[in-house]
């Protein structure tokens, strides 16, 4: 019999083979990232989570196919896909049929439906559209040569031309907006209902289809509230009580109001442009008890590991892949373009489980 020598690891190599691992395998993520957002584009096509809702509970396979005309062995995989990532609960049933499982709905699934309260199925969509991913590709070679932008050099317009002249890009935009509004204002009225005490008219600067002022308005039914966004935008914004539409440019000038709401527009511009609209902001409210509200992301350069930080950080990409100067700030950057556009002093306020903060600016 041979006698087996077990080799002694020094302690330093096992860390590093354990990084490794964690490496090779963190890699695969990478190489496959595009599979998860292609699968839940597929889902929200679909209507898999409608299909689950309407019937009132959980279905099986050949349920949810039926319903949906889909293949059964293709639509097990996707299944399958989606179970492992808790996004539909895989029940076991009692009987043989249909592979044996059950499918019901998670908070994960919810938001994948178009008509749900959480739901965030637009976003989804815009970014999984071919006009949001294509300038992705011609990222490095704008860094590289920081001369053309990603956007434009895909679509030879930039994105707000791009919207204005494709009416069904514009929905897709506004309806993504709209989402986020629904996910995002309620959550600013809630933990900060002192920004919209004393005032009895607001403007919301760059408001999309209207999402945010129709919320507001409903919170706080004291406030008659303006949407300001460009022709093309507004002329496709459904009418709301006590919400008027009004088109223009913000850099030319905004309507008078007590106060102004501008909420994930700054971010898509650069200093220069956002001192310029942030000057027509101020020169839209009462000098003595005026105030702007700014809802936008800080970026936190501390180095802290905070849950929505890796979120931030992306739609920072985002903004260099979809926009000409756009950008997420840190503290530092705002302070520059609040005190270079006038403002007196400001407050600064994160929002509980959204990546926005709400920067009240004081004339
Ligand atoms: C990223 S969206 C934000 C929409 C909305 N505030 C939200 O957070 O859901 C930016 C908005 O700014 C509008 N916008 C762009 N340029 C503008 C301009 N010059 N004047 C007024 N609005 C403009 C766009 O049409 C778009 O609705
Ligand atoms: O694709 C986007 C997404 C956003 C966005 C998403 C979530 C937020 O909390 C804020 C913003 O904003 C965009 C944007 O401003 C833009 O010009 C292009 C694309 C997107």
């Amino acid at each position: 019999m041979g006698e087996t020598r077990r080799e002694t690891v020094p302690a330093l190599e096992k860390e590093e083979d354990s990084e490794e691992a964690h490496a090779q395998l963190d890699i695969w993520k990478y190489i496959f990232g595009f599979v998860e957002l292609a699968v839940v584009k597929c889902a929200i096509e679909l209507g898999i989570a409608e299909a689950i809702e309407n019937n009132g509970g959980p279905m099986t396979l050949s349920e949810i196919s039926s319903t949906l005309g889909c293949d059964p062995s293709l639509l097990n995989r996707i299944m399958r896909f989606l179970t492992h990532r808790n996004i539909f609960k895989a029940i076991p049933t009692s009987t043989n049929t249909s592979h044996g499982y059950s499918y019901a709905q998670t908070p994960l699934s919810h938001r994948l439906m178009r008509n749900d309260k959480h739901s965030m199925a637009a976003l989804i969509l815009l970014e999984s559209s071919p006009v949001m991913l294509a300038p992705w590709h011609s990222l490095s070679a704008c860094v590289s040569a920081n001369s053309d932008f990603p956007f434009e050099n895909t679509h030879a317009q930039d994105l707000w031309q791009y919207t204005a002249a494709n009416p069904d890009h514009s929905n897709l935009f506004n309806d993504a907006m709209a989402c986020h509004a629904n996910l995002t204002v309620p959550a600013i009225i809630e933990d900060y209902s002192e920004a919209f005490d004393g005032i009895n008219s607001l403007v919301d600067v760059g408001g999309g289809n209207g999402t945010a002022m129709s919320i507001v308005v409903k919170a706080c039914s004291w406030i008659r509230a303006i949407n300001f966004d460009l022709q093309h935008v507004i002329d496709k914004a459904p009418e709301i009580e006590r919400v008027e539409h009004v088109a223009g440019d913000m850099f030319v000038q905004v309507p008078k109001a007590d106060a102004a709401f501008i909420m994930a527009v700054l971010h898509d511009w650069r200093d220069e442009e956002c001192i310029q609209i942030l000057k027509k902001c101020r020169e839209a409210i009462p000098k003595d008890n005026g105030r702007v509200i700014i809802a936008e992301v800080v970026i936190d350069e501390e180095g802290n590991h905070e849950k929505l930080k890796d979120i931030r950080l992306m739609l920072d990409m985002v903004m260099m892949a979809h926009t000409n100067f756009g950008k997420e700030r840190t503290l530092k950057e705002w302070d520059h373009v609040i005190k270079m556009a006038g403002f007196r002093t400001y407050t600064v306020k994160s929002i509980k489980n959204t990546v926005n903060f709400a920067i009240m600016a004081f004339p």
